[in-house]
């Protein structure tokens, strides 16, 4: 589950979220669409506890994050995947050192992380680049890479901030394809994107909703995008 409720967020003296309220049920897929600029990757900063909005409350698989000490908000990230809009690589490490990385830190042994990566990386294609070092891959292959990374602890929670953003369209539907995987295990997924063609193909595929920001709401966008 992921709720803001009558959450106020902005830079520098500007509020962009005045009061916004959602909530989205534990196992849901949703899209986040709306104007650039709207709000979009604050929106999913404030889920990843990236960002604390000045006043109201985020909750995220029923712990109000606002409220976790140290140790809690370590705990939840393991539970929350996030790719991010650039998703940025340790250059001097192969793909698949970066990909184990967040296991690595959150303190599993190389062995058990070890016996779930090489499975990890066939699952985004990326079994043979293994070794290779990120400014060796393609756009879609960085992608792939940081969606791999996202989800190396089994998350919960995935957000997803434009993760087919400068992919081609075959690219994009793989990396679907992958959202689509998680949320059938049960994982909810909240997907950033400007992308209404891959909203659409989404929606032949699975149960997913459209939440749309504009001037500071969110609002539940029909299917007829
Ligand atoms: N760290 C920051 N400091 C100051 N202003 C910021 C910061 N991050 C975002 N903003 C501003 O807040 C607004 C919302 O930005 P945000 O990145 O959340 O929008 P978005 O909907 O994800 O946009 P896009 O579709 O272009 O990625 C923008 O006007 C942006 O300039």
């Amino acid at each position: 589950m992921i709720e803001l409720d009558d959450v106020v967020v902005g830079y520098g003296g500007r509020t962009l979220f005045d009061g916004m309220s959602m909530s989205l049920p534990q196992g849901s897929f949703h899209f986040l669409t709306g104007p650039s600029g709207a709000g979009k990757t604050t929106l999913l900063r404030m889920v990843s506890m990236e960002l604390r909005p000045s006043s109201g409350r985020v909750r995220v698989l029923d712990e109000d994050v606002g409220r976790l000490d140290r140790d809690g908000i370590a705990r939840m990230r393991r539970r929350i995947g996030v790719v991010h809009q650039d998703s940025r690589f340790i250059d001097h490490m192969t793909v698949a050192e970066n990909v184990r990385l967040p296991a690595t830190v959150a303190g599993q042994s190389e062995a058990t992380a070890d016996a779930h990566l090489a499975e990890l990386l066939g699952w985004v294609g990326l079994g043979d680049q293994a070794a290779q070092h990120p400014p060796e891959l393609s756009g879609g292959e960085r992608q792939r890479a940081a969606l791999a990374r996202a989800v190396i602890l089994s998350p919960d929670v995935v957000l997803a901030d434009e993760p087919t953003g400068n992919v081609d369209w075959d690219m994009s539907l793989r990396i679907l394809d992958l959202l689509i995987q998680l949320n059938r295990l049960g994982k909810t997924i909240l997907c950033a994107t400007h992308d209404l063609n891959l909203i659409r193909q989404a929606k032949s595929r699975v149960t997913s909703r459209v939440l749309r920001l504009k001037g500071g709401r969110v609002e539940q966008a029909g299917i007829d995008l």
